[in-house]
């Protein structure tokens, strides 16, 4: 189908003990999907995404477009599939020491705009979304390690929104770590950047805990058991 982003064929992943950790994974991830992933604790889930963003080695293959992240150079293929953790707090440095470190990257500036006006370009927009969902402005530059769960989860999502380059995102509870009003505000952002028509964001797969939150934004659902992955009915909530 010529909407297809990602196509993930026969993806399975081992520990590094040589535990199969999920197997023989199939889907598509298509244009306007919001595809939630779900199963129990150590089900798989972000084993799944981190393969999906060549961070795991795997067994298989994930196609963008129909080229591998090898063919078209992986640092490249990560600006355009790129994974939120869900504990970001354990990256080195400060926010704004990743913004700097992440425009320095050639697949970044292989456009040809200089690093510099790419920093304040991604860091402006990022602490522009931030400000929205009332990050403040010195947390920017506050330890990672410092910041509470809550503001190192929104800091990290809007700064993968700030960099403009995500045709998908593959967000691993991207609001876990937030109180409602804050989770409601970021979730409802989530989807009307995939629905935007002129966001770089075309696609979405979101881990998440939650049926209910699962019914309010998924547009298609997946369920990891045993290692296995198969496609769901929308949940009934
Ligand atoms: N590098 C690794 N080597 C060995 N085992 C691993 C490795 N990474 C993950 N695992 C194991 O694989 C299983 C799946 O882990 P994963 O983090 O993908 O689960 P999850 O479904 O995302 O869990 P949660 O909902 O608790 O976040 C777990 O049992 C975990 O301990």
């Amino acid at each position: 189908m010529s909407d297809t982003i990602l196509e993930v064929k026969s993806l399975s992943c081992k520990g590094q003990d040589g535990n199969v950790i999920i197997s023989e994974v199939n889907f598509a991830v298509r244009e306007n999907d919001v595809v939630i992933i779900q199963g129990k604790s150590g089900s798989g889930k972000s084993t799944l995404l981190k393969c999906l963003a060549h961070l795991n080695l795997y067994d298989g293959e994930v196609f963008y477009h129909g080229e591998t992240p090898k063919k078209l150079g992986i640092p490249l293929f990560r600006t355009r599939v790129t994974y939120v953790p869900q504990r970001p707090s354990l990256l080195p440095g400060t926010p704004r020491d990743f913004i700097r470190a992440i425009s320095g990257f050639s697949a970044r500036t292989g456009s040809g705009i200089k690093k510099d006006v790419l920093y304040n370009e991604i860091a402006e927009r990022s602490t522009g979304i931030g400000k929205a969902w009332d990050v403040e402005e010195g947390l920017w530059d506050r330890e990672w390690s410092n910041l509470s769960g809550g503001e190192a989860q929104r800091i990290a999502l809007a700064t993968a929104f700030g960099c403009d380059t995500a045709e998908v995102l593959l967000l691993d509870e991207p609001t876990s770590a937030l109180d409602a009003e804050s989770g409601s505000q970021v979730e409802k952002f989530i989807v009307d950047e995939v629905r935007n028509s002129e966001s770089a964001l075309k696609a979405v797969v979101w881990i998440t805990h939650s049926d209910e939150q699962g019914g309010r934004v998924g547009t298609r659902y997946l369920r990891i058991s045993e290692g296995l992955c198969d496609e769901e009915a929308a949940p009934d909530v």
